[in-house]
């Protein structure tokens, strides 16, 4: 079995190889007490009641979720990569070209992990590729190319950050010909108030690419590049197609941009208590709450948790529902004979799980029937609505509910069905780790819990404006 050399390199942040050691200094455990009392802080700093059915246990799991988000502080690339380096043979008799242990191209494609963002604190989902040139006749255990991208995802990061620690640390502990990765990163919009309101159709997702190379992928324009972007076409990843983020780009995440920036700063002005709090979970992760990239982040990360305070929003929507609905006379039944359905499909939402505090996110799909001569009710009014409810501490189903409950009394004879589809980082980015999974949950009020032709013309145009959004 080959061993691991000497090796030593500074990684940012205090994380050195030594070895092929990587991790803290001093081990570093996270204090989970300590993290649950910050986490209290920043409910208590939202307007909730700590002690309210979902959120007792809150800030032990949230506590947990970090700890398990940044367990790579506390993993070595030595223990996963000594022992899982397996002598292979190259070419024969030394003919000419490179196979096997020595010289065969080897890439791992389409890894799925999850990081968290350093600037916000929020978790980011990572499509990894990885790949090696192997040389002196051995080759590693293909799984710990993952095990050691996942030690640095699990840990506060920076996409470019990210690809150049894995790179170096293969690169250190498999002593290859070279190392390269590809990273295809995906962060949560960071949507606030103001901007949601004005323009809901702000896409979900902002994606990022970059690379990595060591050895003989040193030089982006090596040959064997070409061979590493050729065996990742085979899977669909054209990188021309996607855009490689250079030094020009200004910023990774969102919560960065000048926009948010701006707009943010109209919004309420963050509660200090609520910074020093993830100042303090910082530290309780072992991490270096004055690092550069981190100085910004407690406030970036409660002006995110602000957006799902209830406080102000009640005064913005009954606002605009009472002056919304003129043609409301709630003793006229629908005539079902010349009844419609009217659909209002993939209305964006983003909410904060209150088991977690992770982000969840998707669409809610609504439908009611109108009669002639009444017009339905304003897209923006629905769209306030949806917003209204997903701006809080949620469970899909109390999200879906309340907004059919609210909708409801603006129609006649309240007859509303509405479906909320949507993606629970908790699901995703830890615990059961399900990539791809997603949530649908449905409330029928009124006609539609008993006529099943029109709940089916519903779900028909749901499926048709599904397809279209290409789920
Ligand atoms: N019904 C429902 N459950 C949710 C929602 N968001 C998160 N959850 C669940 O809340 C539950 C919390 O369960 P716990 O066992 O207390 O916490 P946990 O140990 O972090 O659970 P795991 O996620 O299974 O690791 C989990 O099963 C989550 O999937 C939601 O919107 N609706
Ligand atoms: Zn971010």
């Amino acid at each position: 079995m080959g061993c691991l050399d000497e090796g030593n390199g500074e990684i940012e942040n205090g994380v050195s190889i030594g070895c092929g050691e990587v991790g803290f200094e001093e081990e570093a455990k996270p204090d989970i007490a300590a993290i649950e009392e910050a986490v209290k802080v920043l409910l208590l700093g939202l307007g909730e009641d700590i002690n309210r059915e979902g959120l007792r246990k809150t800030p032990l799991r949230v506590a947990k979720a970090l700890r398990e988000g940044t367990r790579g502080y506390r993993q070595k690339v030595k223990d996963i990569v000594e022992g899982a380096l397996f002598p292979e043979a190259g070419l024969e008799n030394n003919r000419i070209g490179h196979a096997g242990g020595a010289g065969g191209l080897v890439i791992v494609r389409d890894l799925d992990l999850y990081s968290y963002c350093e600037s916000c604190l929020l978790p980011f989902q990572i499509k990894c590729h990885v790949g090696y040139v192997p040389s002196g006749q051995r080759v590693v255990g293909l799984s710990k190319l993952s095990r050691v991208a996942d030690v640095f995802a699990k840990r506060l990061q920076e996409p470019q950050r990210l690809a150049d620690e894995v790179c170096s640390a293969l690169y250190q502990g498999i002593k290859p010909a070279g190392v390269a990765l590809v990273l295809q990163c995906t962060h949560i919009h960071f949507p606030d108030i103001e901007s949601v309101f004005l323009e809901s159709s702000q896409q979900a997702w902002l994606k990022t690419l970059v690379l990595s190379g060591s050895g003989i992928f040193d030089d982006r324009n090596a040959d064997v590049w070409s061979d590493f972007f050729c065996l990742l076409k085979f899977k669909g990843i054209e990188i021309e197609k996607v855009h490689l983020r250079g030094s020009s780009d200004q910023w990774w995440c969102p919560s960065l941009s000048a926009l948010s920036a701006k707009v943010s700063s109209k919004t309420v002005p963050v509660n200090p208590a609520m910074v020093t709090s993830v100042s303090s979970i910082l530290k309780s992760l072992g991490e270096d709450s004055s690092r550069k990239e981190l100085t910004g982040t407690p406030g970036r990360f409660v002006k995110w948790l602000l957006n799902f305070q209830s406080i102000d929003m009640d005064v913005k929507l009954n606002g605009s529902l009472s002056g919304g609905i003129d043609s409301f006379d709630p003793d006229r039944e629908v005539n079902f004979k010349d009844r419609q359905i009217h659909c209002e499909l993939n209305l964006p939402f983003w909410s904060q799980c209150e088991h977690h505090i992770l982000p969840f996110h998707g669409v809610v799909h609504i439908g009611y029937f109108i009669s002639e001569g009444f017009d339905p009710i304003a897209k923006s009014l629905v769209q306030s609505i949806v917003h209204f409810y997903g701006f809080k501490l949620q469970v899909q189903e109390r999200l879906t509910r309340q907004i059919a409950e609210t909708i409801a009394p603006l129609l006649l004879g309240g007859h509303v069905i509405v479906v909320v589809e949507a993606s629970h980082t908790c699901m995703i980015s830890r615990g059961i780790e399900k990539f791809g999974s997603s949530t649908a949950t449905v409330a029928v009020l009124g006609h539609f819990s008993t006529d099943l032709a029109a709940k089916a013309m519903f779900f028909q145009s749901v499926a048709s404006a599904t397809t279209s959004r290409g789920q």
